[in-house]
């Protein structure tokens, strides 16, 4: 997952391959809570690993479930609906799939067996509405007190005492706002059936409805088999107990598919975007996301449990479309109209305005920043493509989809009318995606090809001690981006020519070792040939090697490829002696780094002792001062800053105030 400030995504022209879905939101929390309600055991497979999942663990080990991971598979051992803890506060994040539910199971709970329980968010999930959920539990007698605004979290539910609960009267309940409260009743009144059967009556047009079919299915699993009358009438049958299957399997995600039906739809053009996890099969609504996609032109096929997508109508055909069957993956659509051959209407979405931010608002917003022309309205918006793109850092909202929206828009060159240019497109707070799917930048990156050049580079030359890889490494670490330390592949053929038996000076019989060096980098890791060398490459006296070894034209050209191939998505920091001046020639930004030879000893000296090896200073000195001259004065590739290179002579310089000053400039390079 990337939690840096912000995420550059350079412009992308293919993608192709097979991506594998993390598992449904949904899905995940709902089969939580009924395992965590139920007696005995469940094996829960292929759950989600994600912020909102996260908050419902944390509840229900606090509420006296036992939670226990074996490899791939969760045992939930759950109360059997009988309270193990009479009081709890739970901090509840931006998950509404865990205070909704949660918010109806144990304020029923509490009231039937004494008990108090407060229920909290972020602050957005403090504006977030629950009074219709609210109203419903006061109707059947469970006292819920406002904590802070009336109809919002946070909440306590029960008083402590125990109350007989008014199960005989039909429960009403609104649901044309959100379907999650009458999700949440249903998974929670099974709890009071003890007396008779449980009724609920939904006020208004249900919104939503495919959410309400997935919570009806997970229910039969768990042994509820509730009867109704469409969507309109629930009755939960008398002496319902939850049971647990033993066993059940998380399908993936649905919502999470739709970014990638997309991708496939875009730029699926050499081979299918291959999606698995998820199939036409799919229990969950948003999979009739795929007729939609359809519609605009993908060539979508798919079985059990997959799904592969190509290209087909291009520039995608624009839609109309009613999306309250589809509310979280219409947000896709409105990104997708960027790239159709007219202006694009989504209707039934007022939901939208009360999900992890106002989403409408949200979405208008961004999309205008790339260009495109949006008009929105309470329940609707018209998104038209842009007549001229632009380079956009797109705020997301602390809200996941916004963020996988947003990297749609970097596939801008392929747009009809991109006019030849490529642009880059900034994802602020990109850590957002943790919700619902921690890696996606990760496996967007896996199945995406960039622009030719479109992969920015950031070099960082200098001499040996000038904190080079101290500064490229938090570079690195602050953007996202690939690291790339030049010095240890020298470093490594050095050791493998050490090994070899092989002289310093066998020019013909170093370049082969280099062209074939196995190395493997791991975190912090380097391995040769499968040997950790992650020590003895740091070695003073490897340095020394390979300053000698670097300086044949074979070895140098032999390792080139292997250099230039460490240029991926998102982006590359680059450390060594000519990354600005030979290997990445056209580099974003190249920094020349110095510092005074004295600054320079004494770091490495103050560097080797940390480490508890012994030094010299001024032998320090002169072991740097002479490779500096070797690397300086060789013929091919010396080190000397490149012509359009910043100085930055950081002798009185920390490295947190150069880390600064270096990606100022960064900044200032950037389009946005
Ligand atoms: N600006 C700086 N001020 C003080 N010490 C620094 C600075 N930059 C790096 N160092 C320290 O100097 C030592 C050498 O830095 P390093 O990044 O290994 O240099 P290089 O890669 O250029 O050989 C490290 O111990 C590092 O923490
Ligand atoms: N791009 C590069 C990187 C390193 N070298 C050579 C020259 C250097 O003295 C050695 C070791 O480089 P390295 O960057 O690891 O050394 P320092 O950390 O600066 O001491 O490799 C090079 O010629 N070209």
């Amino acid at each position: 997952m990337y939690t840096t400030a912000f995420l550059d995504l350079p412009p992308f022209v293919r993608a192709g391959g097979t991506v594998r879905l993390p598992g449904s939101k949904s899905i995940s929390n709902r089969v939580l809570l009924l395992a965590g309600l139920s007696e005995g055991v469940t094996a829960v497979h292929d759950l989600l690993d994600s912020d909102d999942t996260k908050v419902m663990l944390e509840a229900l080990a606090r509420l006296g479930c036992q939670l226990e991971r074996q490899g791939e598979v969760l045992q939930v051992t759950g109360i059997g609906g009988r309270l193990r803890t009479r009081e709890a506060q739970l901090f509840l994040g931006n998950a509404g799939t865990a205070m909704r539910p949660l918010t109806a199971a144990l304020a029923v709970l509490a009231a039937r067996q004494g008990g108090s329980f407060e229920l909290s968010g972020v602050p957005r999930m403090h504006e977030r509405p629950i009074g219709d959920l609210v109203d419903a539990l006061r109707q059947l007698g469970c006292p819920v007190t406002d904590l802070g605004r009336a109809g919002y979290p946070p909440l306590r539910v029960g008083d402590g005492t125990e109350r007989a609960l008014d199960t005989a009267t039909p429960i009403r309940v609104r649901g044309d706002v959100s379907s999650q409260f009458l999700t949440a009743l249903l998974l929670a009144l099974p709890l009071v059936t003890q007396d008779g059967p449980v009724t609920i009556q939904v006020e208004g047009e249900l919104i939503s409805k495919p959410y309400i079919d997935i919570t009806l299915r997970l229910l039969e699993r768990f042994g509820i088999a509730v009867q109704r009358d469409g969507y309109a009438c629930f009755v939960i049958p008398q002496g319902s107990r939850y049971r647990s299957p033993g066993r059940i399997h998380v399908e993936g995600d649905a919502s999470s598919a739709s970014y990638f039906v997309a991708i496939g739809a875009i730029a699926g053009v050499d081979r299918p975007v291959r999606i698995e996890g998820v199939g036409l099969d799919s229990i969950q609504g948003d999979i009739r996301f795929v007729d939609a996609a359809r519609a605009m032109g993908a060539q979508v096929e798919g079985g059990p449990g997959w799904l592969e997508v190509r290209r087909g109508a291009w520039p995608l055909k624009a839609l109309t479309l009613d999306c309250n069957h589809i509310p979280d993956a219409a947000m896709t659509l409105a990104v997708m109209a960027l790239y159709a051959d007219g202006p694009c209407r989504l209707t039934g979405i007022a939901s939208w305005r009360v999900k992890e931010t106002d989403r409408i608002a949200a979405m208008a917003a961004e999309l205008r920043r790339v260009g495109a022309t949006v008009v929105d309205g309470a329940d609707f918006i018209e998104v038209a493509p842009p007549k001229r793109w632009q380079a956009a850092a797109l705020q997301t909202y602390d809200d996941h989809r916004m963020a996988m929206c947003g990297s749609l828009a970097a596939f801008n060159p392929l747009a009809a009318n991109a006019g030849g240019g490529a642009l880059p497109v900034r994802i602020v707070d990109p850590r957002c995606v943790g919700k619902t799917f921690p890696d996606y930048f990760e496996a967007l990156f896996d199945l995406v090809t960039p622009s030719a050049g479109g992969v920015p580079v950031l070099a960082v030359d200098g001499p040996t001690a000038s904190g080079k890889g101290t500064l490229a490494a938090e570079l690195a670490h602050q953007l996202g981006y690939h690291l790339l330390d030049s010095g240890a592949l020298y470093r490594a053929t050095a050791l493998a020519a050490q090994d070899a038996g092989i002289s310093l000076e066998d020019e013909p019989a170093l370049a082969e070792l280099a062209a074939r060096l196995e190395l493997r980098f791991t975190g912090h890791q380097v391995f040769l040939a499968g040997r950790d060398i992650t020590d003895p490459l740091r070695l003073e006296s490897t340095g020394g090697m390979a300053s000698r070894v670097s300086v044949h034209p074979a070895v140098r050209k032999a390792l080139h490829a292997l250099q230039l191939s460490f240029r991926r998505a998102p982006g590359l920091v680059a450390d060594g002696r000519d990354m600005g001046t030979v290997v990445f020639p056209e580099a974003d930004l190249k920094v020349f780094l110095t510092a005074s030879a004295d600054a320079r000893a004494e770091r490495r000296y103050k560097q080797l002792i940390s480490k508890g090896n012994s030094a010299n200073i001024d032998s320090l000195r002169a072991d740097l001062q002479m490779r500096d001259e070797r690397d300086k004065n060789r013929a091919v590739a010396p080190l000397k800053p490149a012509e359009d290179a910043m100085l930055l002579d950081n002798s009185h310089l920390s490295v947190e105030a150069s880390v600064e000053k270096v990606l100022g400039w960064w900044q200032q390079r950037r389009p946005f």
